[in-house]
Parts: C-alpha cells; sequence; structure tokens
C-alpha cells in the first residue's frame, strides 16, 4: 500500500537526508518508525502525506503519488505532525472544521477519545495547555478514521496516564484495513501496541521488519559476558543483550536494544534478516 523506489530528498544542494531508500508498508500494520534526532523520520512522514516532494524516485500511496495531492488520496490520509499551530476556536469547532473532509470520520471514535481524555470540547484551543491540545489532536487523529494514519511523536506531552489511554484508544480504534505509522523516540510507549518496527539510520531505512519476524531472528534476554552479542547493556537484572537467534528461542522485542544493536551494526542486522 506504500511503495517508495530509490527516493532521495534533500534540503540543501547535494546533502540528501534520505538517500536512495528502498520501503514497502504492508496495510494492516502498527509501525514504529525509530531513527536518531535528525535521521528524517519527519521528512519521510511528509514525504507520505504529499508534504514534501522527493528529488528522486517515486513514492506511491494506495497506488496515487501524494506529492500530486489529489483530493481522492488526501482523504484517505491523516497526518498529526509533532508541533501543531491551532486556530482560536473551540475544541468541538476545530474538530468540524476537519470532520466533513474525511469520509470515514467516526462520532463514535470522537466521542470516545473526549470521554476517555477527559478533555472540555466546549474550551478554547488557545487557553488549553500543550498537552491538552495534544489530546485534541490525537482525537481528531484518530477519529478520522483514514485507512492511512501518520503520527509523528504523538506521546510528547502527554502525562504518564494519558500515554496509557492513547495506547488504549489506538488499540481499541484501529483495525485491519488502517495502516498506522508512528514516528518516536518513546520507545517504551510503543512496545505492546506496535506489530512492526521501520529504523532510519544514516539516510537509509536499516530495518523494516515484523515483530514475529525480529524474535524469530534476534533474542533479547540476560547474557553472561562471553556469550556472542550485537549489543548488550548493563540494567539492575543483568547484562541484558541482543544477539542472533540461532536456537529458536522464543523472547520479547525490546525495541531499545533492537535500536541499539540495528543503528551500531547494521550490516550485521542486515545479514541476519536477509538471511
Ligand atoms: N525545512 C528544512 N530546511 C532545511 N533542513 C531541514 C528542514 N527540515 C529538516 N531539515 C533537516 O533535515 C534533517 C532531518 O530532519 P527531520 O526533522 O526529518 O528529522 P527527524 O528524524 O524527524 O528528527 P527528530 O527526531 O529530531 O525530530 C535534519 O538534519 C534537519 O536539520
Amino acid at each position: 500500500m506504500i511503495t517508495i523506489k530509490d527516493a532521495s530528498l534533500s534540503y540543501k544542494r547535494n546533502n540528501p537526508v534520505i538517500d536512495r531508500i528502498d520501503l514497502d508498508i504492508q496495510p494492516g500494520c502498527i509501525y514504529g518508525l525509530l531513527g536518531k534526532n535528525g535521521e528524517g523520520k519527519t521528512t519521510l512522514l511528509n514525504v507520505l502525506s504529499g508534504q514534501l516532494f522527493l528529488n528522486e524516485g517515486t513514492c506511491h500511496v494506495f497506488g496515487e503519488d501524494p506529492a500530486k495531492r489529489n483530493a481522492g488520496l488526501l482523504q484517505k490520509l491523516f497526518l498529526l505532525p509533532e508541533e501543531i499551530n491551532m486556530p482560536d476556536v473551540t475544541a468541538m469547532q476545530y474538530i468540524r472544521m476537519y470532520a466533513p473532509f474525511y469520509p470515514t470520520f467516526s462520532h463514535d471514535i470522537l466521542k470516545a477519545c473526549f470521554e476517555s481524555f477527559e478533555v472540555d470540547f466546549s474550551a478554547r484551543l488557545k487557553k488549553m495547555s500543550q498537552g491538552q491540545r495534544k489530546k485534541i489532536a490525537i482525537t481528531l487523529a484518530l477519529a478520522v478514521h483514514t485507512p492511512l494514519l501518520l503520527m509523528d511523536e504523538p506521546t510528547n506531552g502527554l502525562d504518564i496516564p494519558s500515554k496509557d489511554v492513547f495506547r488504549k484508544l489506538l488499540a481499541s480504534f484501529t483495525n485491519e484495513e488502517q495502516t498506522v505509522i508512528i514516528s518516536t523516540h518513546q520507545v517504551r510507549d510503543l512496545e505492546s501496541l506496535i506489530d512492526a518496527v521501520l529504523i532510519l539510520d544514516n539516510k537509509k531505512i536499516i530495518l523494516n521488519s515484523r515483530l514475529n519476524e525480529i524474535s524469530r531472528k534476534l533474542f533479547f534476554r540476560l547474557t553472561n559476558p562471553e556469550e556472542d552479542v550485537l549489543y548488550r547493556n548493563q540494567t539492575p537484572f543483568g547484562l541484558m543483550g541482543v544477539g542472533e537467534n540461532t536456537d529458536g528461542e522464543e523472547t520479547p522485542v525490546s525495541l531499545e536494544l533492537l535500536f541499539n544493536a540495528a543503528t551500531l551494526h547494521p550490516q550485521e542486522i542486515k545479514r541476519i534478516f536477509n538471511r
């Protein structure tokens, strides 16, 4: 449903942010998009939503080039940006400004989000805190219920209980017909929510894999110092490590260990995932 081929984008001449990347995104999955600061996550989400244009290569979303900004395609996708400039209207007026554009808009989801986030939808956005405004923005993103939902750091600014509410709402109100891509540094907020991981590093996609494939190919557990691992980290419980899973071990994926292993050893990760 998303196919990117040989794609490059530069803000400055001869300095691409993404460089000849290929990417296939399957429908019906929640993807976690990970990458260090400045690696191009926001840029990629903007390309997918038709707000930035590639210098080279092609991008197709539901078979169309988002750069053409056809209304039919724009109705099928929604980008929740990290920072949003909101007008001086009430939360409900804000939602009503956008709702008519999206044929998939769901009043049931809207009601559930307002109730769960406990926000006053008659309050003016300009008088809300940053976190309260974020809840309104997330509410709109979930309620439009588009087949493709792109979220840039959605949990930034949310308090701890609201992060939990966000996870529950996302899990309840997305279905197999929707694809969600969530860019974040808060990997703990994504654990138990995502089905697949994308890692952007050094201008390339160095991993695009479902969690079940990741746990088939890698182990994540306490290790002894002599063991051959890709990356390990001292924790209060001992040395947690990630390594190639050659014995059919079944261990839960740690996104933090995975990210460190992949960015430190991209070639090894490529070898393991291509075998
Ligand atoms: N409008 C712009 N003009 C010039 N350079 C830009 C512009 N927007 C982003 N960049 C540069 O492109 C690179 C990628 O930025 P981007 O915001 O996509 O990264 P990111 O992975 O989302 O970062 P972060 O995790 O810090 O939010 C950075 O080096 C950034 O400085």
